[in-house]
């Protein structure tokens, strides 16, 4: 809110007055600032202050050409505001919390004003504009912070994020929803379907923090789901009440050093104690996320027949270290070794010998959520580089004058319009087949789907950064978020399978359904 000094009046010819060091004021978006005493910390410098276009002028267009809006709204730089232009009113507004942007594409079809869609119902947009209150207001400005400092997700927001169903509402509609308020009542348990987790996920991609948003309990997402539909009572429903109440932390943890998508080549073991009764775990297991700060272990393990999938606890034998990845620590990216580690036989998940079955019945959901958040990243992507072409200006005139740019906007903005349907009509799918019917006929959609996202965000994260030219190479100022999602794209690619493996995966499953009397 302004105070009685900002709401002072000035006129233009007033503000020329203060010109010079010690007495520098300037006009940006009919507000004038005083920046006698700022100038000498300016980040920028002071010279380019006292430059005769700028000391007691209107510096609307060099401001916004260099900073982005934010830096205003800081209460440091905030308090600089002495007053307004006499008659003139400021232009341009931050989005309030909750709010829709109005840029162009910056919103999927559905949300975007006279547009309509087959698949949201009024229920979506609630639960669409509960989710965007609580991201903007609460998990935004900690994802922000630790991002950039490693440190995992504050305690205040497990809590709102528990209380609030968020934990469960990642797990997809189900019978864990039970008994949980959801977004304090919005939707009620019953009626939750995929596209409201398709909501709640590409909510929690706009924070625009690739490492603290898998730091934000993504391990349960994974992790979880077999406990869910393969673990056994009591202990079954102990971890679950655990995981979605946001007191224990799970993960899972699959890939080795030794093999990533090749699950048989896998190595570590566990073996049966002697009477029986419990699992002796051995062996390593790396880049698993939240590992670092995990309470519980969703381990994939060679048996004697086979592969089997066993819920360890951090025990004595379980020990984590942080990897150093390309994105923040605050994902709790894991190195894990399981040393002589002692399981009850009860924590077996699925049947012994049958953990491909436990795994492969996980990947299409887990892929799915992967594909709903890369969606909204790269959207997230296209309003940065929409509004930057329109208010960078490079000879005299906006960046989007340029021929080159708008051909790169228009690929960008295709890219992102097509995966975003795509997936609307895989998510569509879902809603209408069980979970069988969902992995015997969605793996292939699933996997092209998911390669297509990866693919196109690779490729608009590399138009951005042309587009930004050094800010899109720089951590701080104009291009920070597209320097984040150019350097920690290929997470996605990676993640949950590789794009190769993937494309593999879906055309094999399309030639085992190839009619047998089918010729050319
Ligand atoms: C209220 C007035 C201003 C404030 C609070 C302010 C603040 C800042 C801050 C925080 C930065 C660091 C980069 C960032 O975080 O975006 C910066 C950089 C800079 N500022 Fe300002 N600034 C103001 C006005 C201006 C004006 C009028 C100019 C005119 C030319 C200017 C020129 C620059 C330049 C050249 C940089 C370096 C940009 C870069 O490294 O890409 N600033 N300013």
């Amino acid at each position: 809110m302004a105070t009685q000094a900002q709401n002072k009046q000035f006129t233009r010819e007033e503000v020329a007055k203060h010109n010079k060091k010690g007495d520098l004021w300037v006009i940006i978006d009919a507000k004038v600032f005083d920046l006698s005493r700022f100038a000498d910390l300016h980040p920028g410098g002071v010279s380019v202050l006292l430059d005769e276009e700028i000391a007691g002028q209107d510096a609307t267009e060099a401001f916004f050409g260099l900073h982005r809006h934010e830096v205003l709204l800081k209460p440091q730089y905030a308090r600089l505001q002495i007053g307004s232009i006499t008659g003139e009113t400021a232009e341009i507004t931050a989005p309030k919390p909750g709010e829709l942007s109005k840029v162009p594409y910056a919103e999927p079809t559905w949300l975007t004003p006279v547009f309509s869609s087959p698949y949201f119902k009024p229920s979506h947009r609630e639960v669409q504009k509960a989710m965007r209150k609580f991201i903007d207001e609460v998990v935004y400005p900690d994802a922000q912070l630790h991002e950039e400092d490693g440190k995992r997700v504050s305690p205040h927001v497990v809590k709102a994020m528990a209380e609030l169903g968020v934990i469960a509402m990642r797990m997809g509609p189900g019978k864990h929803l039970q008994g949980q308020k959801l977004l304090g009542g919005v939707i009620a348990p019953e009626e939750f379907d995929y596209f409201h987790e398709l909501i709640v996920h590409q909510e929690i991609s706009r924070t625009g923090a690739r490492g603290y948003g898998d730091g934000l309990l993504s391990g349960a997402v994974i992790g979880l789901p077999p406990v869910l539909n393969f673990g056994q009572e009591p202990l079954r429903s102990k971890v679950v009440a655990e995981v979605l109440s946001g007191q224990k932390v799970i993960c899972l943890a699959i890939s080795e050093a030794f093999a990533g998508s090749d699950v048989a080549g896998l190595k570590t073991s566990a073996v049966k104690t002697p009477d029986g009764k419990h699992w002796i775990v051995n062996g390593t297991k790396k880049w698993i996320t939240n590992g670092v700060f995990s309470d519980y272990f969703t381990v994939g393990c060679r048996t004697e027949g086979g592969f089997t999938v066993i819920l360890v606890e951090r025990s004595e034998g379980v020990e984590t270290k942080a990897i150093k990845t390309s994105y923040s620590a605050a994902a709790g990216t894991a190195f894990v070794t399981f040393d002589n580690v002692l399981v009850p036989v009860e924590n077996t998940l699925g049947s012994e010998d049958g953990g491909l079955l436990v795994m492969l019945s996980n990947f299409n959901h887990e892929r799915w959520v992967m594909c709903a958040s890369s969606a909204r990243g790269q959207r997230l992507v296209v309003e940065e580089c929409l509004k930057w072409a329109n208010q960078r200006m490079v000879f005299g005139k906006p960046l989007v004058a340029q021929a080159v740019v708008r051909s790169k906007l228009a690929s960008m903005i295709a890219r992102c319009e097509a995966t975003q349907n795509w997936l609307e009509n895989v998510t569509h799918q879902m809603n209408n087949m069980s979970y069988k019917e969902q992995s015997n006929h969605l793996a292939g959609q699933i996997a092209f789907l998911k390669m297509y996202c990866t693919r196109t965000a690779q490729e608009t994260a590399e138009d951005a950064t042309q587009l930004f030219g050094g800010r899109g190479i720089t951590r701080t100022g104009m291009g920070r978020f597209v320097e984040h999602y150019h350097r920690t794209v290929p997470f996605d690619a990676l993640l949950g399978g590789a794009e190769d493996v993937l494309a593999d995966l879906g055309v094999r499953q399309a030639m085992r359904k190839m009619p047998k009397n089918s010729r050319l």
